[in-house]
């Protein structure tokens, strides 16, 4: 008899099922943990405040590296139902969707569309006479597509489509459509439903599509916590038409977190791998080094250390934020939501970025054992790719982050600003003077510095740009690679910041020597990036070549007493063997051993001669093909 251990880590790898048996071993799995979850959720009562706790609990033990079918039950039907269905709604459907009686998808994005969302073409039409609404996907680019689980897993999504009444459309809504019938798993009458195929990774999330013939719901599938349709068809607007954004609100900062799990992964690999990997002499006569004492590996691996901590912190603060200003929006105090936006957007934006570039980075630094899928790097690298993209284009996202500095800039003299923009007064105020300084405090006041010179240059650009006759719209794209630059930098100077002072506040209550480990992570990572914006700083702060000189010793000197503790900083994480998946990074260290053992459970080697050798190598070889 397996034990549950043994039934959900055991078994074939992965990488060496059909695309067809992957799915399937991953819904087997799945239904083992989301057992497990379901019995913790019973136990702990889940709603939105603890449920976080719990999609972390999905997310970060998620078994499979590629993803499991059930993550967008979690990831976003539940909160979108928790935080848009009203209150009748969520009496019907939310106990059924928490115990996984149903299984839910999110199906927002079409072939057509993805960031526009504006743009979206599936149609939701309400019928008074049988107080239905008739969902329709007029063309093929409408057709949904992308939705996690939707392919074979969900038998319900939430669909978002416009909604026409009375022949207006009144925008994007949300509607919950019943997909597949709960006894038989056929998909219902209309409805053309099937997986998108094989992607880069992420391959056992089971994305799918959806198509409608003019599929009927009740009038009561609308999602209507905010906006609403009556039974005559009458539209009741929503108090803030952003509020139906909501649920993307929520998982960016959700995202937030797994960008950091994602990366503690990849650095516990990489880092441990380094630690074992001997290779090369640093003298002539003396035994191979360890890899990770060559300063070119550290700099790698380091800094992907520093970035994971830093995350960690802004990721808090993020969530935090989030539950005051999510509070204060029950209240119907809208005053923080564009704030809220701005800030889930760009560290949506760098969070992801930054662990996609640091896992890439941690690919690479373990040489060609890296590059096997034993390794789990190629797949995590895969993973966090797709972070850039989905829940928003970095982008995209970069520029919505600029479209509320500039907004803020506007208003800078009418009175106080909100916490993570108030900075934007300090640097700016009459009288405020500034010269560069080699400390924390120095950098993190430069690079506030920097994001309000490059907001207040944007609007004086767009303002000539305007002023010379360009629309406000193409004034936007015209410099929209500055509005990039200038939200990646007002995020940046909060993630400094907030990493500094929330650390700083942590290790109060640490040891001397943990608090000494916990302020050089600090300090490398702030000097790490100021090391790669030289350029911003050169532009818009006093720092000068002997600044930069220094800079580059204290980074050096960091590495250097960074070195020894990197293990343990890495093992801190506790990713234990099974979720870590990994023939470089388990805890034991025997990598060798490991990377053979994997190697000979390939197909491949089941026999020592591969039929093919006389179906096609022999007959070639002796010239008879
Ligand atoms: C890019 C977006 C934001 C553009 O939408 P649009 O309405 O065109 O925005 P505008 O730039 O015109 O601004 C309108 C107004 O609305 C505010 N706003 C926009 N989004 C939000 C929001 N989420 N919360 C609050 N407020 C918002 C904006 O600030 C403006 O306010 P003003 O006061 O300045 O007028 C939009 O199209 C967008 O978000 N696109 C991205 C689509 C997306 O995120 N898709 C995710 C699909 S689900 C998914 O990917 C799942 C993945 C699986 C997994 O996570 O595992
Ligand atoms: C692994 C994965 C899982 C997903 N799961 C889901 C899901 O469960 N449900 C769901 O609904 N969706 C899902 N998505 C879809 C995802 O939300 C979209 O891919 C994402 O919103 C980006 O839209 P797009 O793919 O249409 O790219 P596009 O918007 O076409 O972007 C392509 C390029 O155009 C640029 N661009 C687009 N608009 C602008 C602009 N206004 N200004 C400047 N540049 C612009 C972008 O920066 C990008 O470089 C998933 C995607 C992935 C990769």
């Amino acid at each position: 008899m397996l034990t549950k251990r043994e039934e959900l880590f055991g078994g074939t790898p992965d990488e060496y099922l059909s695309h067809k048996e992957k799915y399937e071993n991953s819904t087997r799995k799945a239904v083992i943990l989301f057992s497990l979850l379901r019995k913790i959720q019973e136990e702990n009562n889940t709603d939105l405040t603890n449920y976080r706790n719990l999609l972390s609990g999905v997310l970060g033990a998620s078994i499979s590296q590629d993803g499991s079918p059930f993550g967008l039950h979690y990831i976003m039907f539940m909160p979108v139902f928790m935080s848009q269905a009203d209150e009748e709604q969520q009496e019907r459907w939310l106990h059924r969707a928490l115990n996984c009686s149903i299984i839910g998808s999110y199906a927002q994005t079409e072939l057509g569309h993805g960031t526009f969302i504006r743009g979206l073409e599936t149609t939701a039409t309400y019928d008074p006479s049988t107080q239905e609404f008739v969902l329709h996907s007029p063309t093929l680019t409408s057709y949904k597509w992308w939705p996690g689980g939707l392919g074979n897993t969900a038998n319900y999504c939430i669909v978002i489509a416009q909604l026409y009444s009375k022949g207006e459309c009144h925008g994007i809504h949300s509607f919950i459509v019943q997909v597949r019938d709960e006894d038989t798993h056929m998909p219902l009458p209309g409805i053309k439903v099937g997986e998108i195929g094989v992607k880069m990774g992420l391959n056992a999330v089971n994305n799918g599509f959806i198509g409608f013939e003019n599929v009927r719901i009740p009038r009561t599938n609308m999602l209507m916590k905010h906006a609403k349709i009556l039974e005559d068809g009458t539209y009741v607007k929503s108090k803030n038409s952003k509020l139906i954004y909501g649920a993307m609100v929520f998982v960016r900062v959700v995202i937030v977190f797994d960008s950091v799990n994602y990366l503690a992964k990849a650095i516990t690999v990489a880092t441990r791998y380094s630690a074992v990997r001997r290779q090369s002499q640093l003298k002539e006569g003396e035994p191979e080094r360890q890899i990770l004492d060559y300063v070119t590996q550290q700099d790698k691996i380091l800094t992907a250390i520093a970035g994971c901590f830093a995350m960690k912190m802004n990721a808090r603060m993020l969530w935090d934020t989030f539950n005051v200003i999510n509070d204060q929006l029950h209240k119907g105090n809208m005053e923080r939501l564009g704030e809220l936006h701005a800030l889930a957007c760009c560290l949506k934006a760098i969070s992801t970025s930054d662990s996609s570039l640091f896992t890439a980075r941690c690919r690479v630094s373990c040489g060609g054992h890296g590059y096997m899928v034993s390794s789990t790097l190629p797949a995590t690298s895969a993973l966090t790719t797709a972070s850039c993209t989905y829940e928003g284009d970095n982008t995209v996202l970069l520029l919505q982050t600029a479209r509320f500095l500039l907004k803020t800039w506007r208003q800078i003299d009418t009175g106080p600003l909100t916490p993570t923009v108030e900075y934007l007064k300090t640097v700016s105020a009459p009288g405020f003077s500034y010269k560069w300084e080699n400390s924390i405090e120095g950098i993190i006041r430069g690079f506030q510095i920097v994001s309000m010179k490059k907001i207040s240059s944007c609007l004086n650009l767009m303002t000539a740009k305007v002023m010379s006759g360009m629309s406000q719209a193409d004034a936007w794209n015209t410099i929209s690679i500055q509005l990039v630059s200038a939200g990646e930098s007002h995020c940046r100077a909060i993630v400094i910041s907030t990493f500094h002072e929330d650390m700083s506040k942590a290790m109060r209550s640490m040891s001397a020597s943990l608090a000494e480990v916990m302020g050089q992570l600090v300090e490398l990572y702030a000097v790490y990036w100021t090391l790669e914006r030289l350029g911003d700083l050169l532009e818009y702060t006093s720092i000068s070549g002997a600044d930069v000189v220094k800079l580059r010793s204290w980074y050096e000197e960091l590495l250097r007493k960074i070195r020894p503790n990197a293990v343990g900083l890495v093992d801190a994480f506790d990713i234990i063997d099974e979720l870590l998946q990994s023939t470089l990074g388990a805890y034991d260290g025997r990598v060798y051993e490991r990377l053979m053992e994997e190697a000979l459970k390939s197909p491949l080697n089941a026999e020592p001669v591969n039929q093919s050798f006389h179906k096609y190598l022999k007959p070639f070889m002796q010239g008879k093909l």
